[in-house]
This record gives C-alpha cells, structure tokens and sequence, in this order.
C-alpha cells in the first residue's frame, strides 16, 4: 500500500489541517501518517488558541516515522516558526523524502494568522527548493510575489517571481476569486488551467489542506503533478458539492462522500 505523511497543525475540531488531511489519505484508499507541528484550538468560527511543539519532538516524530514505514509523499501544511521549518527541510534532506507537496499556510480561512513574521522567510529559504510544488491562494501568492493578482495574466507573472525560489511547480489556487475556481499550474516554465466548477457553498473550512493532501495522493500513486492536480481538484469539488452543514461558520467538508453508498 502506498503511504502519505502530512506533517501540519491539528485542528481540533477536523475540518482542517492534520485531520482534513488523514480523512483525505483514507478517502484515497493511502495509508496516512502525521508529523503534529502544533495543536490548535479552533473551530468553525475561528481559531482561539495555538500551542506549538519543540523543535525536538517534532524531529523525533519525523524519525520514528521515515525509520519505520516510509512515506511516497509527503504534504506540509501549517509550520508555524522558524526553528520548526529548520527541522523539517534537515530532516526531508536527511530521508531524501519524495514527492513533497508544501502548502504554505499563512491565514485562516476565517482569517487568523497561522504563520509567525520570521517564519515566512524561512518557509521560502528552507522549503521552497524542496518542493516538488508549492500550492499558495492568491492573498498567500501576492505576499510571496510582492505583486497583485487580478487578471488572468497576474498569475503567470507572480508565479514566475515564486519562481526563483524552486524548482517545483507553483500552483496558484482561485478559490478567493469571485467568480470562478479556476487555478492555475506554472511548471517548468509550462502553463496549466485547471478549470473549476464553483460551488456556492459558504461551508469551505480546510479546502486548501484538502487540496494539498489529495495532490500528494495522487503522487503516491504514482501520478504526474498535472494529472495529479487534475483529479485532486476533482476530489475536492465533489467533497464541497455533497453539501454537509456543520457548525455555526465555515463548515467542513465532506470527505467520505464517494463512500455514501456503503451505509
Ligand atoms: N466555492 C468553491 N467552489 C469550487 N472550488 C473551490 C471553492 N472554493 C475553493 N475552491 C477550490 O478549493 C481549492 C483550495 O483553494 P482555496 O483558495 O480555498 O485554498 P486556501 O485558501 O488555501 O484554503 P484554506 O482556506 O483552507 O486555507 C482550490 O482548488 C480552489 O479552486
Ligand atoms: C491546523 C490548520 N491548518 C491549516 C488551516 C488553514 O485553513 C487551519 N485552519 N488550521
């Protein structure tokens, strides 16, 4: 069987982050495993409290897990500090770990910072040039690219400022546009749309960790990064058409909704 690490923040209450990302290992039939960065107290109104892990534990987490059963992917998604980042990039080097996916999570979707000032450096420095892909939002991206982004063109030229600190691709995610979710891949100077059906559904609560997590699924699989992305983003609308409602904001998603017929 093939098997995911997702190295990320919990979230308490499983729309996002480590559990969003376990849930979508499973829903692809993967064996997942997770590398906790830092716990979060949060729910679908907000995030209300963060406690991050040392630097120690968090490398001794990532060694019992590529001494033991070796990941064919690996997603990272909220990293909160400088020194945690540190751990990570030392230790995929030491594994030589593949099929890295980095999710560079920043804010919210309710719109908490995720993302320490001096960390964001390091992100960029450490773990760009490890990526196999990069997958910012458009805010996250015009932070990385020191551009704005508001026509079609606008992605092709942050993307390649993002550029110069990897090798991987970029993928830059159009959920925040208004009108269409629409994202756009920059590979090896090649250009990809992936065209999105929007779905009007205010329950989007760990869409981008979904998304990330799914990619490195369908690397595990052996699956190229297009054709990767491609059905990533089809996993993904389906979990966010299916409709669940909970909570009182930004719901989750439904990730077991291709399993429906077994109950
Ligand atoms: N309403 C929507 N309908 C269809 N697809 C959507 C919608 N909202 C987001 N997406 C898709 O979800 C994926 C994640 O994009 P998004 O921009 O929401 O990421 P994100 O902001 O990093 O997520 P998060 O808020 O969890 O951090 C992309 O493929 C995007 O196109
Ligand atoms: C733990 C965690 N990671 C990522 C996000 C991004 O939505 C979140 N809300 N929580």
């Amino acid at each position: 069987m093939k098997t995911v690490l997702t190295i990320a923040g919990s979230d308490c209450s499983g729309g996002a982050g480590i559990q969003a990302d376990l849930k979508t290992i499973a829903a692809h039939g993967l064996y997942g495993m997770s590398a906790i960065t830092a716990l979060t107290a949060q729910n679908t109104t907000g995030v209300y409290g963060i406690s991050e892990t040392t630097g120690e534990f968090l490398a001794s987490q990532l060694d019992c897990i590529f001494q033991d059963i070796y990941p064919d992917a690996v997603k990272i998604g909220m990293v909160s500090s400088r020194e945690l980042i540190h751990v990570i990039a030392e230790k995929l080097k030491e594994y030589k770990a593949k099929n890295i996916v980095v999710d560079p999570v920043m804010v919210s979707t309710s719109g908490s910072r995720l993302l320490k000032d001096d960390a964001e450096e390091a992100l960029e420095e450490c773990l760009f040039p490890l990526a196999d892909v990069i997958t910012p939002n458009v805010p996250e991206a015009e932070v990385l690219s020191g551009i704005k982004i508001r026509e079609r063109e606008d992605f092709c030229q942050a993307a390649k400022i993002i550029a110069q600190k990897t090798a991987g691709g970029i993928l830059i995610k159009g959920g925040h546009q208004i009108e269409d979710a629409n994202d756009y891949l920059y590979l090896k100077g090649e250009e990809h749309w992936f065209s999105g059906r929007r779905v009007n559904n205010p329950n989007t609560h760990g869409t981008g960790c979904t998304l990330s997590s799914a990619i490195a699924s369908n690397l595990a699989a052996g699956n190229s990064l297009p054709e990767s992305i491609r059905k990533a983003k089809e996993y993904l609308t389906g979990a966010l058409e299916d409709g669940l409602n909970l909570g009182a904001g930004s719901g989750p998603l439904n990730h077991m909704y291709r399993l429906k017929d077994l109950l």
